[in-house]
């Protein structure tokens, strides 16, 4: 795999501790879901290496808490220069490991090494306050300080941005960094490790292990004290056991997790304009992304003729390797995958709904499933209900506004959600309904590092990216003086 690279350098095995890549007695295999080929073997961690990853953040936070936020910026920048500057590289090693198309890897790194950028900025703006007090002789002054260490785990989507957004939050804020990464999707968070060490972020600041046996790494890094702060990224299913996990020792949690979005088309809406939103926001990712759409409600009025237009650009899409130029919807994860989609497909058929396009396993390879459009589908349905992270598009008709904003939010999940009007009043009214964190209007690209990125309910708490994204790293504090 390595003769693929510009810079072989940048494919790394091992986990990276204390500034160093650590050796393991037992490796694991990462697959390439296009061809279900191993890439290559990696090390795999023990809970004894994430100790030992935990307590060189710990060692290491003294000094980097105490360097001032430009000379953390300055570092910052450079892990975010030598990032695009190997755009390239980092986007060709995602694809390989995780599926996507190229394009969309690139755009992934892109969309990492901003976070990075955008934390390098915000750090020197950490502001406090000075308090008025009812006494002459008394001052209350506010002051920010990092929390400590901190814990991560991420999912294998977005194998870079996921460990991006959170890691250079953490950095800037002065804090060191411990993360796991997916077992599916190691080597771009190692990538990122040694353009950590490329960039001169000293050791013990940002540790990356990698592992197949997250449950067992995950109780070490949820129940050290030396742990301040975890944040996780994954299914909600997994974020309540770690924030159980993480009561023992009264962490600081944040958990951005899963989603099952609403996409509304109304009567008044663009339709074409819809389409294409319809299309950008289902199958980015061959629809493995939490903020995918996840149910499409068309009014009556409008459905044939939304449908139609939909299901035409759907089958335009070309399913494909991720290497393979022109692909648009590259392999799931694994054939496991596509094995519970096929099933959440064929039984919504069997309970009454049609089958527009796709549907059927792909003569590519077992982790390929084609674009797929299910109409006539009730929102009681399992197809409906559930977080499909598939390529796979339920259209479920609606007759009015009241009716499809219940629907809408009739879910667990609270993540994202998108509309298409040009009703100004229906638009406020409808947005402020939804019971969802962000919410796209005639818009689907919503992902923003200037936004606060997160969700409601089962979808989780606490926001990444904008001028909020530093607050989950700091702790309050105020100075009462007796003059
Ligand atoms: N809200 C967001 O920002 C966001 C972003 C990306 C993905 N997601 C969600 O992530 C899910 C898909 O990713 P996934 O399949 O990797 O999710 P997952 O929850 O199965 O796994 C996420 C991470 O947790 C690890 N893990 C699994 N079980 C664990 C345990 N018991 N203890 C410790 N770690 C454990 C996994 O190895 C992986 O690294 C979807 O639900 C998606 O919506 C949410
Ligand atoms: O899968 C979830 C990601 O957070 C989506 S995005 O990378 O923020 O668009």
């Amino acid at each position: 795999m390595e003769n693929l690279l510009q810079d072989s350098g940048l494919l790394k095995t091992d986990s990276y501790i204390d500034g160093a890549w650590i050796t393991s007695n037992t490796t694991f295999d990462v697959i390439n879901p296009a061809d279900g080929q191993t890439l290559v073997s990696v090390g795999n961690a023990t809970d004894s290496d994430a100790k030992a990853a935990v307590k060189a953040a710990d060692d290491a936070f003294a000094s980097w808490s105490s360097l001032t936020s430009y000379d953390r910026a300055d570092l910052l920048h450079k892990w975010h220069q030598l990032m695009m500057q190997h755009q390239d590289d980092l986007a060709l090693i995602l694809t390989l490991e995780q599926g996507k198309p190229l394009s969309e890897a690139k755009g992934e790194i892109a969309y990492g090494a901003s976070f990075i950028q955008w934390f390098a900025q915000e750090s020197i703006r950490v502001y406090g306050d000075t308090i008025p007090t009812q006494d002459r002789h008394k001052r209350v002054v506010v002051i920010k300080q990092p929390v400590g260490v901190v814990a991560s785990i991420t999912p294998w989507n977005f194998p870079n941005a996921m460990i991006a957004r959170k890691a250079a939050a953490a950095l800037a804020a002065g804090c060191t960094f411990v993360g796991l990464a997916s077992g599916l999707t190691p080597l771009s968070a190692l990538a990122m490790a040694e353009l950590a060490d490329r960039a001169g972020i000293p050791k013990g600041v940002f540790n990356i292990l990698a592992s197949d046996d997250a449950p067992s790494i995950g109780k070490v890094l949820t129940r050290d004290a030396l742990v301040k702060k975890f944040t996780f990224t994954g299914s909600t299913r997994v974020g309540k056991i770690l924030t159980e996990q993480c009561a023992s020792t009264v962490k600081k949690v944040s958990m951005e997790l899963g989603g099952n979005a609403p996409f509304i088309v109304f009567e008044d809406a663009d339709i074409e304009q819809a389409v294409q939103g319809a299309l950008a926001s289902k199958y980015r990712n061959a629809g493995q992304t939490c903020i995918c759409t996840n149910r499409i409600f068309v009014h009556q009025d409008i459905a044939d003729t939304f449908t139609e237009k939909y299901v035409s650009a759907v089958t335009e899409l070309k399913l494909g390797k991720g290497i393979d130029a022109g692909t648009n919807v590259g392999p799931m994860i694994s054939a496991a995958a596509v094995s519970k989609t096929h099933d959440l497909v064929q039984q919504a058929v069997a309970q009454g709904a049609k089958l527009a396009c796709g549907g059927n396993l792909s003569p590519l390879g077992e982790s390929f499933y084609p674009p797929t459009v299910l109409t006539e589908v009730d929102n009681t349905m399992a197809v409906a209900q559930q977080e499909l992270f598939a390529p796979v598009s339920p259209i479920i008709q609606f007759n009015n506004e009241a009716q499809v904003v219940a629907m809408a939010n009739d879910t667990p999940y609270g993540l994202a959600a998108y509309f298409y009007s040009r009703d100004i009043s229906r638009i406020w009214r409808v947005a402020e309904k939804l019971q969802f964190g962000m919410v796209g209007i005639n818009d689907t690209a919503i992902s923003n590092t200037a936004a606060p990125f997160g969700g409601m309910k089962q979808s989780g708490y606490g926001r990444e990216g904008s001028k909020y994204g530093l607050d989950d790293y700091l702790d309050i504090k105020y100075l009462s003086f007796a003059l």
